[in-house]
């Protein structure tokens, strides 16, 4: 057996979002999200599942944070709903969606937990959707006025913030594949939306700079691993595609001020232009203090034309699958990393999500979710491995505290250290709990 020591000054965690665990959908002022609007939609969430209820986080996040303080974790990654803050997107401030945070926040730094606030993690105010939303380049001025808001609000209290979670999916995966909300099926709507929320990045990161608060900024892309099945030009291809369609799209802009060639000349030929003005990747490559990082999965891939948007398709390897079909691959976690520390230099990481599906139910009271334990071991093995190979990792959060509403997939998916009866709302702290609160401990893996 080995032992994996982690460095002692890593901060760990766990990590959620407003819409999956608030519940609340009316409360207090807080106006519709483009969620709302999507999930009552028929036939786009598991069963009609909705976030009006979800864990009730709003009303129990005492339970929650007293979760984390025996959890034994440094920092809670969470989101602010901007339909609470500005229930129609601009205008008038809610007092109370403000007053909920400061509750929240003022909880954790009382039970000794750092804030880590994701600005946008995809609960879009429906009235600026109304007028187009992410398409529409009127709504990175609400967002930078939004963000601001935030920071000034929060002051002293706030000191971490990613602005924009996932870019990838509340663009591409939301008006292009149309899987997530709005719901569009448009490459160009995609292109478009990824762009408009990059600018939406760099101009929060302005307005954090010229506020001068103490603190630090950055953003949250989730990336996947595609391992060339075969060492043809074309799987290399390929994958590199696949992949750059998550890293290199997103990060290009902002590390180098520019959009990946590679795939501008892709999207091309499929008659798809980015709606560049002059001057914005000079917003969007504002240097930011660290980067999140979100990842869950991979797998092996080759060229195949006409099979996706990147003429690859996967091949499936019979990797062991988690419950909601993704393949286990901690290999691809350790070469995501050393390929964005190899590409983009020693930007401060942290991982800002990474976790797995399993859908145990409690019998007896004990939720016996030993898969979750060996994904988080696999995980962690490869974490430590990119630690040592140089990547300067300085913190991970575990997506997520709370089993809660997955999307597309509603509550059927269940991603949490911590069991929610959603009839009863009664948490159950499930094994993988209480492996992680030992873990957190010695900060060491036996291997
Ligand atoms: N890859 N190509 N796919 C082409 C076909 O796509 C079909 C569906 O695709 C996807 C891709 C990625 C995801 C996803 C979900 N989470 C988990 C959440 N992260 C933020 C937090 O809120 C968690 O709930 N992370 N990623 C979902 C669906």
């Amino acid at each position: 057996m080995t032992i994996l020591q982690f460095p002692k000054d890593m901060k760990w965690g766990t990590a959620t979002a407003s819409y999956q665990i608030e519940g609340a959908a009316r409360k207090d002022g807080r106006g519709p999200s483009i969620w709302d609007t999507f999930a009552k939609t028929p036939g786009n969430v598991f069963k009609g599942h909705d976030g009006d209820v979800a864990c009730d986080s709003y009303h129990r996040f005492p339970e929650d944070v007293q979760l984390m303080k025996e959890l034994g974790v440094d920092m809670y990654r969470f989101s602010i709903a901007w339909p609470r803050i500005f229930p129609k997107g601009t205008g008038e401030v809610n007092e109370e969606g403000l007053a909920y945070y400061h509750r929240l926040v003022d909880s954790l730094l009382d039970s000794g937990i750092e804030p880590v606030c994701t600005l946008y993690h995809w609960d879009l105010p429906q009235a600026l959707q109304e007028n187009g939303g992410w398409e529409n380049r009127d709504t990175i001025d609400a967002f930078a006025a939004y963000a601001e808001t935030i920071f000034r609000s929060f002051e002293g209290k706030i000191k971490k913030y990613l602005t924009i979670n996932e870019p990838w999916c509340a663009s591409f995966l939301s008006n292009y594949i149309g899987a997530h909300a709005p719901g569009k099926q448009s490459l160009q709507a995609g292109v478009d939306t990824a762009h408009h929320l990059m600018i939406a990045h760099g101009r929060a990161v302005q307005s954090f700079r010229a506020l001068s608060f103490e603190g630090e900024i950055g953003y949250a892309p989730n990336v996947e691993w595609n391992e060339p099945y075969s060492s043809s030009e074309e799987d290399a291809e390929a994958c590199r595609r696949a992949t750059g369609w998550f890293l290199d799209w997103f990060f290009d802009p902002v590390f180098k001020g520019s959009y990946p060639e590679f795939l501008t000349d892709w999207f091309a030929k499929e008659g798809v232009q980015v709606p560049i003005v002059e001057g914005d990747l000079d917003i969007i490559s504002q240097p930011i203090d660290f980067l999140g990082i979100n990842y869950y999965t991979g797998g092996v891939a080759r060229y195949q034309k006409g099979a996706s948007l990147f003429d690859h398709e996967r091949v499936d390897q019979g990797y062991e699958k988690t419950d909601i079909g993704w393949n286990i691959y901690p290999e691809g976690f350790y070469k995501i990393l050393t390929k964005i520390h190899q590409q983009y230099g020693d930007m401060p990481i942290y991982i800002t999500e990474n976790g797995s599906c399993y859908n145990d139910e409690p019998v007896d009271g004990v939720v016996a979710d030993d898969g979750r334990i060996r994904y988080l071991e696999k995980h962690l093995t490869a974490l430590h491995r990119a630690i040592q190979s140089g990547v300067p990792i300085k913190g991970y959060m575990t997506w997520s505290l709370l089993d809660n509403f997955e999307w597309a997939e509603g509550y059927n998916m269940r991603f949490g250290l911590v069991h929610v009866n959603y009839r009863t709302l009664v948490r159950t702290e499930k094994e993988s709990y209480f492996w992680y609160q030992q873990f957190l401990k010695t900060k060491w893996l036996e291997v």
